[in-house]
C-alpha cells in the first residue's frame, strides 16, 4: 500500500478513539469494569483523563456498549471535546463505529490513535515518543518486549513446549495509523470474517508492517480484579 504523505507531524494535534463498549466478562460482577472505582474516579474517567491532558490529544470518541446506563454524559475534558459512538459484538467493531464518528476534518490522511479504555495507566512521555516515531511512517502501536520465558500447555495444562522470545513484543495501546487506512483494514477485516485483536493485526493484513515503540511496563490493561488492585497502586504511587 503506497503510503499517503503524513498529514500528522510530531507537534499535530490527534483525535483518540476510546473503545469502552465491552463486556468484562472476565473481570465478573454487575458493573462494566470501566466504570468501577479506580483511585475515587471511573476507571474510564482515569483513562479519558490521561489522555484529554496531554498536548497532542485533540478530542476523543468514546465508544459505548448499546446499553450504557453509566456513561455522565461528558462533552468536553480539560478543554478537549468528547464525542460518543455505540460500539458492537467485537472491539474491530466498536473502533469502526468510533472512525464513522470523528470530525470531518480529521481527513483520511490524517493520524488517529485507538487507546483502550481499560488502561488508565498511559504515561505522558510514551504518549509523545508514539506519536513522533509511529507518525514518520505507517503507524504503529506501544509495546513491550517479551522478558519471561514462554510456555505452550497441553490440554491438561502441563508444558507442552518453550516457545523461542526472541523478537517478541506483547502489544499495548495506544496504536496510531491513518484514519483511511484503519478503517479499510477493519472493514475488510470484518468482510472476509477475520477476527482481529488489535488494530495493528488489521493494518498487517494489509501488508503495513506497523512500527513498534517500546512503552512502559506498567501501562497494564485492567482485564481482572487483581488489576484493578494494581492499577490503582500504580495510580497512587505517581
Ligand atoms: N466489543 C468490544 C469489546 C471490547 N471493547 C473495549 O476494548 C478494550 C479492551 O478490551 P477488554 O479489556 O477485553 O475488555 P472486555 O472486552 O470488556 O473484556 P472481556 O474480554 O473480559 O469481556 C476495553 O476498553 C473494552 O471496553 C469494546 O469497546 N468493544
Ligand atoms: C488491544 C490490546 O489491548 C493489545 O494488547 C488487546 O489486544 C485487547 O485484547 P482484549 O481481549 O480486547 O482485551
Amino acid at each position: 500500500m503506497s503510503a499517503a504523505p503524513p498529514t500528522t507531524t510530531a507537534n499535530s494535534a490527534l483525535w483518540c478513539i476510546v473503545p469502552a463498549a465491552g463486556r468484562s466478562a472476565r473481570f465478573g460482577g454487575e458493573i462494566p469494569k470501566q466504570y468501577l472505582s479506580l483511585a475515587g474516579e471511573s476507571l474510564l474517567l482515569r483513562t479519558l483523563e490521561r489522555l484529554a491532558t496531554h498536548a497532542q490529544i485533540a478530542g476523543l470518541v468514546v465508544v459505548l456498549a448499546a446499553d450504557d446506563r453509566h456513561w455522565p454524559g461528558i462533552n468536553i475534558l480539560h478543554g478537549k471535546p468528547v464525542l460518543t459512538a455505540i460500539g458492537g459484538g467485537e472491539r474491530a467493531d466498536s473502533v469502526l463505529a468510533g472512525l464513522l464518528v470523528l470530525p470531518t476534518d480529521v481527513t483520511s490522511g490524517h493520524f488517529i490513535l485507538v487507546h483502550d479504555a481499560a488502561r488508565p495507566c498511559l504515561r505522558h512521555d510514551d504518549l509523545s515518543r508514539l506519536i513522533a516515531q509511529a507518525g514518520a511512517g505507517d503507524g504503529g502501536l506501544l509495546a513491550c518486549p517479551v522478558r519471561d520465558t514462554l510456555k505452550r500447555a497441553t490440554p491438561d495444562q502441563h508444558v507442552m513446549q518453550t516457545e523461542s522470545r526472541a523478537a517478541l513484543w506483547r502489544a499495548l495501546t495506544p496504536q496510531m495509523f491513518r484514519r483511511g487506512a484503519l478503517s479499510a483494514a477493519l472493514q475488510k477485516a470484518s468482510t472476509e470474517h477475520i477476527a482481529v485483536t488489535d488494530e495493528a493485526m488489521a493494518m498487517e493484513l494489509v501488508g503495513i508492517r506497523p512500527l513498534l515503540v517500546e512503552g512502559s511496563e506498567d501501562n497494564i490493561k485492567v482485564t481482572t480484579p487483581a488489576d484493578l488492585r494494581l492499577a490503582e497502586f500504580l495510580l497512587q504511587r505517581a
